[in-house]
């Protein structure tokens, strides 16, 4: 339904055609600048611009839930298709409400459509079909625009982006796996996952640490102690901030935002434990109920320093695996780690984060969906006059 009934990009594709696209998407990515010097300089004026427009309604209660969208956008649209937009911008602000609606919409198994697919023939608007056709035209409606502009100046001596790479690929190589097509699903692709996840584990960070407020007390701490209050913070930082880290494996633990991780699909009969799972079945996995487990001890509480040893060193604990595991492991996950502590030590150099007055604590219980997100909440910024 998203990718024109075809099996294409890399998220929901499997087989040679997976591992090429894969491949070649983390080779792109790569040379534009993922995981180096480049994509910290775009994080960090994306945390700058974020601070900035904080600073302008310090003191006012401000609704979260889509604080991050467009500057996590505007990172990794940096690496596809070269381009940043306004933090107000509408266009890209109607466009991330978009992806939150289609990620509200079903959840990882597909939901009814998946299991019984004709039942959109007979009910289109009750089974969500209706709704689910027209966020992905939308969707693809923008990124066939992004892809016709970059068609229209391309350079093929100086690539500019992943989009430009992959044109070029495709005019000088002659491969029959290069299609706009292929292109279009890769970016929504990109788009699609790399939106949602790092926002919502960066809300459901925000809103642990505002009901937590010794949490909050010793998160400032280490950054006025580390980083102080002006030097801006930067990703060199994180092997001296244990605190830090450890508030952002407990983040990632107890919101486990890819809750049943991507689905799966045992390729060959299998046996596990007593089980026979059958060739063709379609698996998830129980990421959320794994993060939330016995094994956590006290599951429920936000709790960092379960990350954090006697001697004060991180423990990397194999049961937390937000990103998943094996070869399909999630490719942004550097990028994600990499932003959630910019995030984090950008806005609390900067402020103390208050439940507005005469409101209640918010709820910590989650949204459903194809990621978990947290519920309508808000919060006062409230500089720390170190400016
Ligand atoms: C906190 C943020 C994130 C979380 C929790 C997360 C989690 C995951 C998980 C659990 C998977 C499935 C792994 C498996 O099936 O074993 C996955 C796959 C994937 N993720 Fe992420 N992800 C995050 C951010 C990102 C970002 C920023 C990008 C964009 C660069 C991204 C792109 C992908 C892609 C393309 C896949 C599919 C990989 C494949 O099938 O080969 N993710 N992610």
């Amino acid at each position: 339904m998203r990718s024109f009934g075809k099996k294409l990009g890399i998220v929901f594709n499997d087989g040679p055609s997976w591992s090429k696209t894969r491949r070649v998407v983390l080779k792109y990515l790569k040379s534009f600048g993922y995981n180096s010097k480049f994509m910290e300089s775009y994080i960090a004026e994306e945390c700058r611009a974020l601070v900035k427009l904080r600073t302008g309604d310090a003191g006012q209660p401000i609704l979260v839930n889509s604080m991050f969208n467009i500057s996590i956008v505007n990172i990794l649209w940096r690496l596809v298709a070269g381009k940043r937009y306004d933090l107000e911008d509408r266009k890209l602000k109607t466009l991330c409400d978009l992806i939150m609606r289609l990620f509200r919409a079903v959840d990882m198994s597909g939901g009814i459509l998946n299991f019984m697919p004709f039942v959109r023939h007979i009910l289109p608007g009750l089974s969500g079909y209706t709704e689910l056709t027209s966020i992905h035209k939308a969707l693809h409606d923008f990124l066939r625009e992004t892809i016709q502009e970059h068609q229209q100046n391309i350079d093929v001596n100086n690539p500019r982006d992943v989009i430009d790479a992959f044109l070029i690929e495709k005019i000088e190589c002659k491969d029959q796996f290069f299609t706009d097509e292929e292109l279009q699903v890769v970016c929504l692709d990109l788009l699609e996952a790399g939106m949602e996840t790092v926002s919502n584990t960066a809300v459901f960070m925000l809103l642990h640490i505002v009901c937590n407020y010794d949490v909050q007390r010793k998160l400032h701490h280490e950054i006025d102690d580390i980083i102080g209050p002006l030097r801006p913070p930067a990703l060199s930082d994180r092997t001296s901030m244990v605190y830090t880290e450890a508030v952002l494996l407990e983040s990632l633990r107890i919101s486990s935002v890819a809750a049943m991780g991507i689905p799966h699909m045992a390729l060959d009969d299998a046996r596990l434990g007593d089980y026979i799972i059958p060739k063709g079945t379609f698996i998830l996995l129980a990421m959320f109920d794994l993060h939330n487990s016995p094994h956590w001890t006290d599951p429920d509480v936000f709790r960092p320093e379960r990350f954090i040893t006697k001697d004060g060193n991180l423990i990397q604990d194999d049961s937390l695996m937000p990103f998943g595991i094996g070869r399909r492991r999630c490719i942004g996950e550097g990028l994600a780690r990499s932003e959630l502590f910019m995030f984090l030590t950008h806005i609390l150099q900067k402020f103390y984060l208050k439940i507005p007055d005469g409101e209640t604590v918010p709820s910590l219980e989650p949204n459903d969906g194809l990621s978990l997100s947290a519920k309508p909440f808000k919060i006062v910024f409230e500089s720390r006059n170190n400016m």
